[in-house]
């Protein structure tokens, strides 16, 4: 097994599936199922959900809205992705906690980094919801960000393609796949991919970042055994 513990994160948008808004349960269920297949090959596993199948802030602030209250609306979407996740989860034998960076005890715990640790050591699949729980963020950010707490040995982002292009492949067909790269070339050739400050804070904590296609059910579990289709990013 090429990793013993990595952080997984979800695209909210490939929550949707083909419906075009909010939560496929089908998809949420098959996402569980490639968790769960990842598990029973012995890998602790971490998530950080997105929310952009529900609300995204800068739709608030392109039509004149208040960014930040649009980012609060976006954080509150991931709390309903992560507890769609754990349902899912659940439901197919697989103990799982969702930990808020926005406090709401009456739904879900609050994140801190000593629960979040308790509850993987007690064999638990985390889902880390509320992104970093500050605006002018991304969930991509907070999966780097819980990824260095967690002290993982690489950052999953299952996403909407199978890797990073020279160009984003959805406008330009003709991108070239990249097999491997480094954070700095991520950076200098402003790949979108991912953000800027999620590639940077995981090229300071030195983790590696993996990113395939969410949409590839067993995909997960081929590339944690060091076959499937990802571009892989490492120093
Ligand atoms: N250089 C690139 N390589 C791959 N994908 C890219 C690139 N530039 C832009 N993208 C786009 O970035 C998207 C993933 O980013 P984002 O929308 O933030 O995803 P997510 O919702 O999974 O966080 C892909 O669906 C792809 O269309
Ligand atoms: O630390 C964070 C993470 C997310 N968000 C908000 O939550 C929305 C949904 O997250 P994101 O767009 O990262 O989700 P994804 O692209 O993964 O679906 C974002 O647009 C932001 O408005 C935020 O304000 N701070």
């Amino acid at each position: 097994m090429r990793y013993k513990s990595v952080l997984l994160k979800v695209s909210g948008e490939a929550l949707m599936g083909a419906q075009g808004f909010g939560i496929d349960v089908a998809v949420a269920d098959r996402i569980a199922a490639d968790i769960r297949q990842v598990r029973e090959l012995g890998v602790k596993i971490s998530v950080v959900i997105g929310g952009g199948n529900i609300f995204r802030g800068v739709a608030v602030a392109s039509k004149g809205g208040d960014r930040v209250t649009g980012d609060h609306m976006g954080m509150l979407a991931t709390v309903i992705n992560a507890l769609a996740l754990r349902t899912s989860l659940t439901k197919i034998g697989v103990d799982a906690i969702v930990l808020s960076a926005i406090a709401m005890p009456e739904i879900c715990e609050s994140f801190s980094q000593r629960a979040a640790l308790a509850h993987a050591q007690a064999g638990r699949v985390v889902i880390f919801a509320g992104g970093t729980g500050n605006p002018f963020f991304t969930t991509d950010s907070a999966a780097a960000l819980r990824a260095a707490e967690m002290g993982v040995e690489a950052l999953f982002k299952g996403t909407q393609v199978d890797g990073i292009y020279s160009a984003d492949p959805k406008i330009h067909p003709d991108a070239e796949r990249y097999e491997t790269l480094t954070h700095d070339e991520i950076l200098r050739k402003g790949l979108a991919v991912m953000d800027i400050a999620a590639v940077a804070l995981a090229r300071e904590n030195h983790i590696p970042i993996v990113v395939f296609s969410i949409h590839e059910g067993g995909e997960f579990a081929r590339i944690i055994s060091g076959q499937g289709r990802a571009t892989i990013v490492s120093d």
